[in-house]
């Protein structure tokens, strides 16, 4: 199939688009790739929903708040203009939509899990005329998964051919890593905040969306004062399956005084502990990885690839050295992943969000069916 895969990502940085021809396992002509960066008020509005949605906890925004139809409106704008700009024909869209509030099932918990994203799918398919397959995450913390990481099995197809095992890791808003072993096994979880809270501190020092070129973290020190109640976090220590919030560790982070850093020091200490986070997660892992290739926006920064390079024991490199699209490849997942929608073929696996077996997901809307 010709698809086109959409991630909104937690960094709310905007909406990436990438075409992927595949029939869900293997992967075939990849084609254009793009972002569309969403307006400062976009941000502002989508950030103030994941706000509300936390504090106010699951469902308590209700579905006809007008705040939420308009996020919802503009996104779904955004996307279907990304669509368009792809410019080649497709025959199915893998729309994610934006993560809102993420609270899978904690074990020894009997609260059931929740994850909530937003966008209006069946606008998307009218207004494109193409079939999309959106709802990726509900099917699986149905049954008791996580509901993230979804993006491993890509990955798996991905590196079909590259030495094993091997550690692809993605530094988004959240850190996600995903193990594959000799014999194609998987181990796949969340890793812990990673340009997330930086994110946030350099806006509030800086003024700016991210701390461009690591300039603010490379020029700081990190606090061990910090860091240590951080590196006692039950989350490094707890087994995966795992999975996080993207404001999961914003208490846990005020709480060990990083607010009274100065914006170079506390850049530093959160670079730092993203990393500290990427070396427990390896602790997880059945046996070490020859290398690790890390994709995502925290790839582009020099202070976080210096970190992780301190931190692990093996060579850490950017995904392009096995000529993928580190800024694309989430989009490009989403592409896959629809086709598996489309085939009713596995999304996820005990190995990666601790469902009890292989569990198909996603929901279809459009002209097809
Ligand atoms: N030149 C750069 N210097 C420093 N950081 C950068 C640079 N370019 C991108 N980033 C970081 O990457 C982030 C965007 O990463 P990415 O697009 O992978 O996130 P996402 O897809 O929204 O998140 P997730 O994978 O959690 O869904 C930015 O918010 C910023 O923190
Ligand atoms: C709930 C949610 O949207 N999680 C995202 C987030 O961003 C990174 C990490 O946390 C990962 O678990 C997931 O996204 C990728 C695409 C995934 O599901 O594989």
């Amino acid at each position: 199939m010709r698809t086109i895969g959409l991630m909104s990502g937690t960094s709310l940085d905007g909406v990436d688009a990438a075409w992927v021809e595949t029939d869900g396992e293997a992967i075939g002509r990849l084609g254009p790739v793009l972002t569309l960066p969403y307006h400062p008020s976009l941000r502002r509005d989508l950030r103030e929903l994941l706000d509300r949605a936390s504090g106010s906890g699951a469902g308590e925004i209700p579905a006809d708040d007008p705040f939420l139809a308009s996020c919802i409106d503009r996104l779904t704008e955004r996307h279907i203009e990304a669509v368009r700009a792809v410019k080649w024909e497709a025959d199915l869209i893998g729309f994610h939509g934006q993560t809102i509030l993420h609270r899978p099932h904690r074990p020894g918990s009997n609260v059931a899990g929740f994850t909530w994203q937003v966008g209006d799918a069946a606008r998307l398919a009218r207004e494109t005329g193409l079939t999309v397959a959106h709802d990726f995450r509900s099917a699986d913390v149905a049954v008791g998964g996580q509901g993230a990481p979804l993006v491993p099995v890509v990955h798996a197809a991905m590196a079909r051919d590259l030495p094993k095992p091997l550690a692809i890791l993605n530094l988004g808003g959240v850190g996600n890593v995903t193990w594959i072993g000799r014999d194609g096994e998987l181990v796949a979880f969340d890793t812990g905040p990673a340009n997330g809270p930086l994110d946030d501190w350099a806006r509030h020092a800086t003024g700016e969306a991210y701390d461009r070129d690591g300039r603010l973290a490379l020029a700081g020190q990190a606090d061990g004062g910090v860091l240590a109640p951080l590196m006692a976090h039950a989350w490094l220590a707890a087994p995966p399956p795992k999975s996080l919030d993207r404001l999961d560790f914003d208490r846990a982070l005020k709480e060990a005084g990083a607010p009274a850093l100065s914006p170079a020091d506390g850049a530093a200490t959160l670079v730092a502990f993203a990393a500290i986070c990427v070396a427990a997660a390896a602790r997880h892992f059945p046996e070490p990885p020859v290398q690790w290739l890390v994709a995502g926006g925290g790839r582009r920064n020099p202070a976080m690839m210096r970190a992780l390079g301190a931190a692990l024991a093996e060579p850490v490199r950017a995904v392009e050295v096995a000529g993928w699209n580190g800024d694309a490849l989430e989009a490009q997942a989403f592409g896959v992943l629809a086709a598996r929608v489309w085939r009713g073929l596995p999304l996820t696996f005990p190995g990666t969000t601790g469902a009890p077996g292989p569990t198909p997901g996603g929901r279809l809307v459009g002209p097809l069916l």
